[in-house]
């Protein structure tokens, strides 16, 4: 299998070089350059399977030999031990076609955990064959710094810088990335908001000399590795509701991208996905670019799921990849258009878009409303951004099963939950003593060439 570039001007690789990677040389983003697809009778076998033999099943064709077989398993296993739940992503069911998808029972209680903790142990199998060393930069409006860190914090071979909007995370997501002590994790607030901090990591990738000579490497979603895992989730859960007998839809409170592409993913590989229905807070750039077809970026407005706080997607880019049919210098130039602020998409590509994803948008007050109805309705205590989920997915319900995906756990969000119901959701006794620990965090300007001695001055302390 070949790792192909978005924007189609940039060396192919394998699935390990891609993965330790990151951003394609041409600022584009690896997609395989074919999709494997699993065929029904293959699918209705993973009835019954756990979480980490589906994991193998579904992953196994997009890395091919990279790993034995026994390698692999033993990765999976490894990655998903930590969990605190024995499904891995379990269901509950909201209403009598509504069904939430729990991704908060990690280490770190958000989606993050699936695909981190799973490259944690691919980065150290293959840096340990390779004999090399990288750095990791991350940017992070909260729930991918923390998985990071928690997945690499104390190796030998990896640093691991995470740039967050300061002042623009909550309490527990920013002690979660700046109380860890380990000598190789650098927590970087940076002033401006997530989109500047995800533009500085991109530029630095861009920056052949910096990113060759510190060995750049990206955890965020334009790594592959991150959406490929994220597959695997869409096959457990729809198989436990009948698929591929019947069909289900998804509703995804989205963001970068990242998470509803994985169930893009999961379609064109033969899951029977009736609608993807893209759930944006009040930063609403997705939901009006599926209405007007203009993706227009305006300033972002900080609200209760700041993690949702996005206007520049990363991954819409992969969408319009396929929606262009793979076209690159198509892409490319919509990127291009982009850096003047706005593009519009093809007729054709748009059609291509709405034959799989709808969308709806969720205001502060909505979500506040949504997490009093899920708490007085079905018991469930969401966390804002699910509650946006929640919210889009009620506005979509049909004959067809809703799972809607709860992104992180509550606790992450105590002040927005409480002021809804009037209930602080605790953390889990793992994570309570976090709260007494001293805080390491380093002020940064929203400056390339500032982020980029910072980072050569501490590798070199090391
Ligand atoms: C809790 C939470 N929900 C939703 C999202 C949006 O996910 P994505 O960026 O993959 O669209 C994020 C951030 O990525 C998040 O941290
Ligand atoms: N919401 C994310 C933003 C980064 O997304 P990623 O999936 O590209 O890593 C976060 O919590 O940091």
């Amino acid at each position: 299998m070949k790792y192909i570039s978005t924007r189609g001007n940039a060396p192919e690789l394998t699935f390990e070089e891609a993965m330790l990677t990151g951003l394609a040389r041409d600022g584009g983003l690896y997609v395989p350059e074919t999709i494997p697809t699993l065929s029904k009778d293959e699918i209705a076998a993973m009835a019954g399977l756990s979480y980490e033999e589906v994991a193998f099943r579904v992953m196994k064709p997009f890395i091919g030999d990279t790993f034995t077989d026994e390698e692999f398993k033993g990765i999976i296993a490894r990655a998903y031990a930590n969990f605190r739940h024995d499904a891995r992503a379990p269901l509950v069911q909201l209403g009598p076609n509504h069904f939430l998808m729990e991704l908060f029972h990690g280490p770190t209680l958000a989606f993050k955990d699936f695909a981190m903790q799973l490259i944690g142990q691919l980065f150290q199998f293959s840096l340990a064959r390779r004999n090399e060393r990288v750095t990791i930069v991350g940017a992070t409006s909260g729930d991918t710094g923390s998985a990071a860190i928690e997945a690499f914090r104390g190796l030998d071979n990896v640093d691991v810088f995470i740039l967050f909007p300061d002042g623009r995370v909550s309490d527990i997501q920013r002690k979660q990335m700046t109380t860890p002590a380990d000598a190789n994790v650098h927590a970087l607030a940076m002033e401006g908001d997530f989109d500047d901090c995800q533009a500085k990591l991109k530029d630095m990738f861009n920056d052949f000399e910096f990113r060759d000579g510190v060995k750049l490497a990206g955890v965020n979603s334009i790594n592959w590795a991150r959406v490929l895992a994220q597959v695997v989730y869409y096959f457990t859960t729809a198989v436990s509701l009948g698929a591929p007998a019947r069909n289900i839809s998804f509703t995804v409170p989205t963001g970068n991208f990242g998470d509803i592409f994985a169930g893009y993913i999961a379609k064109k590989m033969g899951l029977p996905i009736d609608r993807l229905v893209i759930a944006t807070n009040q930063n609403d750039i997705l939901h009006r670019t599926m209405e007007t077809a203009a993706y227009t970026k305006e300033g972002v407005t900080p609200s209760i799921s700041p993690s949702m706080d996005i206007q520049v997607s990363s991954n819409f880019e992969r969408a319009l990849f396929y929606a262009y049919g793979g076209d690159g210098n198509a892409v490319a130039q919509l990127m291009e258009e982009l850096k003047e602020g706005s593009f519009s998409i093809s007729q054709g590509a748009m059609e291509s878009l709405r034959d799989h994803f709808d969308s709806g948008r969720t205001s502060e007050a909505e979500t506040v409303e949504t997490i009093k109805w899920g708490f007085t309705h079905t018991g469930e205590v969401l966390c804002p951004h699910s509650a946006c989920g929640v919210k889009v997915a009620n506005q979509h319900l049909n004959e067809t099963p809703m799972i809607t995906l709860a992104t992180a756990h509550p606790a992450k969000f105590p002040d927005a939950v409480e002021n809804a119901i009037g209930v602080r959701p605790a953390l889990p006794p793992h994570m309570q003593d976090m709260m007494d620990k001293p805080e390491r965090v380093t002020k940064v300007p929203n400056e390339l060439e500032h982020l980029k001695t910072l980072i050569k001055d501490r590798i070199a302390a090391r």
